[in-house]
């Protein structure tokens, strides 16, 4: 991450110099919007979340989106009528406008048999639990910390021999998903065209995955953030946001 326009300290939160006329902000969901909690379904959304982001995104002319590990329709579930343009599935789905139609790639279909090994393994160990998505599935382990290795293990077996599907270490899960598909996909898709386009990202996440959002929008002279590096807290994150949101309205 080299940023050239942003303070670091580790006690403060970074000064990001660039105005909301000229910035884009592409925002991680889980670990950073919301903190991270026991199941995927039990985050909870913070009060005035909503309205900071919709107070942000019409500070930015509109270019605000979340990118996400998680499918488009469980943005809309948690952050009903914020019209912020989503990336899901790690950029498999974009949808530049609420009430667009989601537009995904092409992708392979999984194997069937990786599908009933995860769901043997998940009943073999309480407390894990199996997420599917349309490109690919996670195995959760942080209900079942022990199961871990084994699903890890169990998972490369399974992707042997073949280049169409990747592993990808989560918090406290693993993820197959299809090779080729990150983060960095959606930034750079997003960055060609309006609102976002001509403009500075800022994107800020918690986790491995954010890394390809953070090079590519730093590619395109934008700069990226991270929680607990830059941010302490997805909270500490979330209170920046809000500050930013109203104080910065002046120098759009
Ligand atoms: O890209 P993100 O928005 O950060 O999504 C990444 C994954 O987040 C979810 O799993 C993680 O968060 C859960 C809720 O806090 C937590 O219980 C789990 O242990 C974490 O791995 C989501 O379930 C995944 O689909 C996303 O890919």
């Amino acid at each position: 991450m080299t940023d050239t326009t942003a303070t670091r300290d580790t006690t403060v939160s970074p000064h990001i110099d660039i105005a909301p006329g000229h910035a884009a902000f592409l925002l991680d969901f889980d670990g950073t919007l919301v903190d991270i909690a026991p199941t995927p379904d039990s985050v909870v959304v913070e009060p005035g979340l909503a309205e900071t982001l919709i107070r942000l995104r019409d500070l930015c002319g509109g270019a605000l989106a979340i990118v996400t590990g998680r499918p488009i329709e469980q943005v809309d579930h948690f952050l009903p009528g914020v019209p912020t343009a989503v990336c899901g599935e790690h950029g498999v789905a974009i949808r530049r406008h609420p009430g667009d139609p989601i537009s995904r790639d092409t992708l392979l279909e999984l194997p069937p048999a990786w599908l009933m090994e995860a769901e043997r393994l998940v009943a073999a160990w309480p407390g894990a639990s199996l997420e599917r998505k349309r490109a690919g599935f996670v195995l959760h382990y942080r209900g079942a910390p022990e199961a871990g290795s084994l699903m890890e293990a169990a998972m490369r077996s399974w992707l042997e021999g073949q280049s169409a599907f990747e592993l990808h270490p989560a918090k406290m899960a693993w993820e197959i998903r299809p090779a080729g598909i990150d983060k960095g996909n959606a930034v750079r898709a997003l960055m060609e065209a309006a609102p976002f386009a001509g403009r500075r990202p800022i994107f800020v996440g918690d986790d491995v995955t954010d890394m390809d959002g953070i090079r590519a929008a730093e590619l395109v002279g934008g700069v990226g953030f991270r929680i607990p590096e830059d941010f302490p807290t997805p909270h500490a994150f979330r209170m920046w946001l809000r500050h930013y949101a109203e104080v910065r309205a002046w120098d759009v």
